[in-house]
């Protein structure tokens, strides 16, 4: 493995991450293919549906892969899905060589589409720039090898630990520089989470801003639709809004939401398992906890939240305990404490941004 080969490995991510938030459930991949010293194809994966990177990046090289180098993020599929597999294709076009980032989890794949590279006399490589790869596609992974959505919770505190006043007021904690950060998260995620406190309080739109044109869903935890009649998220022609409820909620409140093109679901109980699993059936990946200190609490009681991201701002707001980011776990003592590993944090504009990830190999995640 060269220094070459980690560049080139390098490019296609990059382009694999023009897609970034489009390819649910399908993962984000880039290919390129180099002949001699010169890049004559590439491609990326656009949405599931579509044709797979490879498929792009031998298009565009045409007889020029012949005797080529393929890289690619993730290793070439090897079955029959929405599309055929791109291992034959590959076979098919004459590559000499096939430098792979990472073997593909979906155990459709799992090692088949390298065997059947080596198979047909091709040299492969595997596990260039591995760790790069593995963390564009952690909720990809994460759904094909557990079957449920990938979860991050974001909020964002003062110094105190305080989400907002002691009236609910919030509007802002954090800087202008990490609320832009947090739009372009949510160009990169299939859906965002709040419940119903969060809309009454909050009024909050959900969107990328000016960041993208393209919004993730946007979805209201609210058991008895409690919720005012008129708000930003009801605003359907922005992007839809999934409003999941109980039973018995208020009917009226609901035929009012469809009326605005709401979608409303009903599971009862209502439980942040439950949606995750509702959301993982309609084929989304990556879901952002942008919710209230309850919800959290209880988002990762259910072992719903593999990732955190928390915006520290410099700021003491103060007041009777109430604002906190997680609600009551039910841990009494310090060594029952939640665990956090990979822990990263940086500067944005005044503020401090945590980066860390629950303890997923101990199996700590979810309190019973
Ligand atoms: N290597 C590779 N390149 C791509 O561009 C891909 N989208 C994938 N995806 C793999 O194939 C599965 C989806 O297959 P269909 O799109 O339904 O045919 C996905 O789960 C990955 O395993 N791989
Ligand atoms: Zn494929």
């Amino acid at each position: 493995m060269s220094d070459r080969d980690r560049q080139y490995m390098q490019r296609c991510l990059e382009l694999a991450a023009q897609a970034a938030g489009q390819t649910a459930p399908n993962p984000m991949v880039g290919c390129i293919i180099v002949q001699g010293e010169e890049i004559v194809g590439e491609g990326f994966h656009p949405a599931a549906g579509q044709p797979h990177a490879e498929v792009f990046a031998l298009r565009q090289a045409g007889d020029r892969a012949r005797g080529a180098t393929l890289y690619v993020n993730l290793e070439p599929c090897n079955h029959y899905g929405r599309t055929p597999p791109c291992s034959e294709a590959v076979v098919a076009a004459g590559l000499k060589r096939v430098v792979v980032g990472m073997v593909d989890p979906d155990p459709r794949v799992a090692g088949g589409g390298i065997a059947r590279l080596q198979q047909a006399g091709i040299e492969v490589t595997v596990g260039v720039e591995q760790a790069a790869c593995e963390q564009m596609n952690e909720a990809f992974v994460w759904r094909v090898t557990q079957r449920r959505p990938f979860g991050i919770l974001k909020y964002a505190m003062t110094l105190d630990g305080r989400i907002a006043a002691s009236t609910g007021h919030s509007a802002w904690v954090s800087s202008p520089e990490s609320r832009r950060q947090v739009h372009s998260l949510r160009s990169q995620v299939d859906a965002v989470i709040v419940g119903g406190n969060t809309v009454r309080l909050d009024n909050p739109r959900l969107t990328c801003h000016d960041i993208s044109d393209r919004h993730p869903l946007r979805v209201v935890m609210s058991r008895r639709l409690d919720l005012p009649l008129e708000a930003n998220l009801w605003q359907t022609d922005i992007a839809p809004t999934l409003v999941f409820t109980e039973e018995t909620a208020d009917r009226d409140r609901w035929r009012k939401l469809e009326d605005q093109g709401v979608e409303v679901v009903v599971r009862s109980p209502l439980t942040p398992s439950e949606v995750s699993a509702e959301l993982f059936n309609r084929g989304l990946s990556t879901l952002l906890w942008e919710c209230g200190g309850t919800l959290a609490a209880a988002a990762l009681r259910e072992g719903q939240i593999q990732k955190l991201l928390a915006f520290i701002a410099p700021k003491l707001i103060g007041g009777p305990p109430g604002y906190s980011p997680v609600g009551d776990l039910g841990l009494l003592r310090m060594d029952q404490a939640l665990k956090v590993e990979r822990s990263q944090w940086q500067a944005i504009g005044p503020d401090l941004c945590w980066t860390a990830y629950l303890d997923l190999v101990s199996g700590q995640e979810g309190v019973s």
